[in-house]
This record gives structure tokens, sequence and C-alpha cells, in this order.
């Protein structure tokens, strides 16, 4: 991978904070940035939207291969546009991550999605989030970082995530769903959520943002100034 667009890798498990250091990390180093759980997402909900089943392989991939999906920024955010329709909103529900587990578990339609997810790593260099970004999708990538957090944290942060935005949530509730996705993608057949080898392994629980920020940063320039 040239170093002319280097590639940092940021992989873990649901709630440990990889979206929110992935925006802060592009924006700090001026990169692009690859939100690979989105792509899940959308296929996940093309599927729902075109009554398509969850664990079908044979219909899925056609779906995940023709994919009409468009990320527009617009300012801080990020509207996502299915077959023309602002599915932002739908995106980020527990629901949509759930189905999107299902839909990622199928190795098919991994394999079909790959393409689109390394079109991304262009200059100047790009951040990328997800659950096998360093293992699979990157494995040269220049840096790479496994965020990790306890379960207990992980849905804590989900349930505050949840009630800011005015939603009534249930924290046993969602602390099931997160140990139900975590099993789904570490046991699955093909691209468990597992660190890279080569892979710095932070664990969050005990950590502000600004520190895991701080300390990946770090991370990164020592990787870089080393090529
Ligand atoms: N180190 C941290 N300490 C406390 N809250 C955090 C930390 N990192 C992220 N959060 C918060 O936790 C929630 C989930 O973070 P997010 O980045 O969406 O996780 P992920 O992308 O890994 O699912 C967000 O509301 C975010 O602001
Ligand atoms: N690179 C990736 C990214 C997501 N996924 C799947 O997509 C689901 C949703 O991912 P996400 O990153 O949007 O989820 P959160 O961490 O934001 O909860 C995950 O539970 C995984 O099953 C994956 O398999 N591989």
């Amino acid at each position: 991978m040239s170093t002319d667009a280097p590639v940092i890798t940021v992989d873990g498990p649901s709630g440990a904070g990889k979206g929110t250091l992935c925006m802060l990390l592009a924006d700090k180093l001026s990169l692009n940035l690859l939100d690979s759980g989105a792509i899940y997402r959308v296929l996940a909900l093309a599927a729902i939207h075109h009554g398509v089943d969850l664990e079908s392989e044979d219909a899925l991939v056609p779906l995940a291969a023709h994919l009409d999906v468009q990320f527009v920024a617009e300012g801080e955010l990020v509207k996502v546009v299915l077959e023309g329709e602002d599915v932002s909103s739908e995106l980020r529900k527990e629901e949509t991550g759930m189905a999107a587990s299902k839909v990622a578990a199928l190795p098919r339609v991994r394999e079909a999605l790959l393409r689109r997810q390394r079109a991304f790593s262009e200059a100047p260099g790009l951040v990328a989030d997800g659950r096998d970004m360093g293992t699979v999708v990157f494995p040269q990538a220049e840096v790479k970082i496994f965020l990790d957090a306890s379960a207990e944290e992980r849905a804590n942060r989900r349930m505050n995530q949840l009630q800011q935005k005015g939603l009534d949530v249930n924290f046993d509730h969602l602390l099931k769903e997160i140990q139900e996705r975590d099993y789904r993608d570490r046991n699955r057949a093909v691209a468990p959520l597992r660190p890279a080898a080569d892979a710095l392994v932070l664990d969050s629980t005990e950590m502000s943002i600004e520190q895991v920020t701080a300390q990946a940063l770090a991370y990164i320039e020592t990787k870089l100034s080393a090529e």
C-alpha cells in the first residue's frame, strides 16, 4: 500500500467508539473516511425494502453487487441515500444494526462488497471503520487499531446516545442486543471480528474520547514516521 495514501484501520465491537474516533482522526489528519458498517446497514435496509429474506445469500448477492447508494456530505453530517430515498435516520436504528449483522455473516455477500470498500483507498489516505478492515479489506494497512470496551460500558454509551436523541431505551435490552451482535460477529465463518495480529489493541472502557484520540494519534504518528 502506498504511503502517498496511507490506510488507518479501526476495528472493534458495537459501541466501542470507532465511529467517533474515526471521524476525529479523519478530520485531524485530513483523510478520507470509510464507514463500512453503513454499507452493511444499507444492504440490510435494501433487503427489507425489497422483501428479501435476510438469510438468503442467493438473493442478497445481486442486491449487494448493484447497491444504489450515495453518501452525501452535508456539513458535519453524512446523508445516506438509498435508491433515491434518504435513509439516514432509519440507518442508525438498533434493529438495522441487528439486520446488518445477519447479512454480514454471509461469505458471498461480504465478497460482493469488497471492491466497493477498497475503492475508498485513494489520496490523501483513508481512515476505515469496521470489523474486518485490518484483517481482510486492508491487510496491508500502515496502521491498525482494535478498539474495545466491556459490553456493559458499550451498552451504557449506546443508551446515553439514544437518550440524547430523545429515544426511550432499556439498558438490559440494549446489553442483550449488543451481546447477540457480538456473538454473531465474532463467530461467523468469514471475516470474524478479531484484532489483526499487528493491531494496537486499545481498551477504552475506562478512557475518555479525548484519551482514546490522543493515544491513537500518538500511535499513528509513530507508525507513519517509521515507514
Ligand atoms: N471513550 C468514550 N467514552 C465515553 N463515551 C464514548 C467514548 N467513545 C465513544 N463514546 C460515545 O459512545 C457512543 C457510541 O460511540 P460510536 O463511536 O458510535 O461507537 P461505534 O462506532 O464503535 O459503534 C457515542 O455516543 C459516543 O459519543
Ligand atoms: N466491516 C464491517 C462492518 C460492519 N459489519 C457488520 O455490520 C453491523 C453494523 O456495523 P456498524 O459498524 O454500523 O455497527 P455499530 O458498531 O455502529 O453498532 C455489524 O454488527 C457487523 O455485523 C461487518 O460485518 N463488517
